[in-house]
């Protein structure tokens, strides 16, 4: 008997007609309200989920004991209770590396669209405002040959450093949980503390996952350590940051401006402060979103739910300490 799963993010038809070719598919292009019920039914017997953003934590596993794999459309995995699956027995996949490049991009156009207030500019001109040449009130700052520091040197990171050295001609700093030799050797990046990053850079890109260590890691002791003309950008998780402390640091002119692709509640709300800043330029959560790469993502999901599921190690497999006698 195929195993059956569940799939319920809206993927791709090739990718439904590849998980079917081994599994009984369930599949809920979105979970919302009216499709939760019948979502948790099926779960009672369900071998295998694959999707992005639920949150998978006791509750949802106890009501799902036949579960044995948990594959994750992201890289991030901060919606997963890696400890409980790992002690039920359940491995957990995630998507790294083939999103690199897209998240960097999306990264760097955010860090160049505050520097050079693009989506304000963009609205100054379609409202007829440009009448004559405003000089001054128009311009940004560079974003070339100015100090990078990137929180966070994995995947992502260093594709942003690639960026930054071969692109920009950035002096690059970084802070990680530890040294990174590669991107020192390749892209001449310095490796420092917290402090000295914050207080050393021009722009500063956070891309760290979120655990319980990067929980609000930049609040406002590191805001008032940044200079006042220091550029703040987020592509990790909203709640790596202390969001009122970001608003509050933004609102003093602590620091010039803000990119922000993440919020600690997603969808943000429409009255979130931080919206009606003019310092602060938001995108809701696109960091990977790419026809190309999102296909790439669900593939590789696809895969390590189906090898997972047939006994066999998912090629990103996160809780290695599960064994893979689940044929
Ligand atoms: N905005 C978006 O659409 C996207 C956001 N992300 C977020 O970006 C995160 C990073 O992704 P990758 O680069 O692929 O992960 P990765 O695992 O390759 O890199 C993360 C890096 O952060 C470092 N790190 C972890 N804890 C730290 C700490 N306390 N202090 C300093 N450094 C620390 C790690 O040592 C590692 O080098 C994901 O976990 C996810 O939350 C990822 C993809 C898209
Ligand atoms: O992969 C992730 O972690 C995302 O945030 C979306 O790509």
């Amino acid at each position: 008997m195929k195993p059956k799963i569940i799939v319920y993010k809206k993927v791709d038809p090739t990718i439904l007609d590849f998980i079917k070719e081994t599994c009984e598919v369930i599949y809920f292009e979105k979970l919302e309200s009216q499709t939760y019920p019948r979502f948790y039914q099926e779960l009672k017997d369900t071998h295998g989920i694959l999707g992005s953003g639920l949150k998978v934590d006791t509750k949802l596993l106890e009501q799902a004991p036949q579960l044995k794999i948990v594959s994750n459309i992201s890289v991030g995995y901060d919606n997963l209770d890696i400890p409980q699956l790992t002690m039920r027995n359940i491995m957990a996949t995630n998507t790294p590396e083939v999103l690199n490049d897209t998240v960097a991009d999306t990264v760097f156009g955010l860090l160049l669209a505050t520097a050079r207030r693009m989506p304000e500019l963009n609205q100054y001109v379609k409202a007829g405002q440009w009448q004559r040449q405003d000089g001054e009130k128009l311009y940004g700052v560079d974003v070339h040959h100015k100090v990078l520091g990137i929180i966070g040197m994995g995947g992502i990171g260093s594709a942003i450093a690639k960026r930054a050295h071969f692109g920009f001609d950035m002096p690059i700093l970084y802070h990680n949980r530890s040294r990174n030799v590669e991107v020192e050797q390749t892209y001449h990046a310095t490796y420092c503390s917290l402090e000295e990053l914050c207080q050393q850079s021009d722009f500063i890109c956070l891309m760290t996952p979120l655990t319980p260590e990067t929980k609000k890691l930049i609040g406002e002791r590191e805001f008032k350590l940044m200079k006042k003309t220091a550029i703040f950008v987020n592509g990790s998780r909203g709640a790596t940051v202390d969001e009122e402390a970001l608003v509050k640091a933004l609102q003093n002119r602590d620091i010039l401006a803000a990119g922000l692709d993440v919020f600690a509640q997603e969808p943000v709300r429409s009255d979130h402060p931080l919206l009606s800043l003019d310092n602060a330029v938001t995108l809701p959560h696109i960091g990977s979103a790419t026809y190309e790469t999102r296909l790439k993502m669900a593939k590789l999901a696809a895969e390590n739910l189906v090898l997972g599921l047939q006994g066999k190690i998912p090629p990103t497999l996160i809780n290695r300490e599960v064994k893979e006698n689940h044929s």
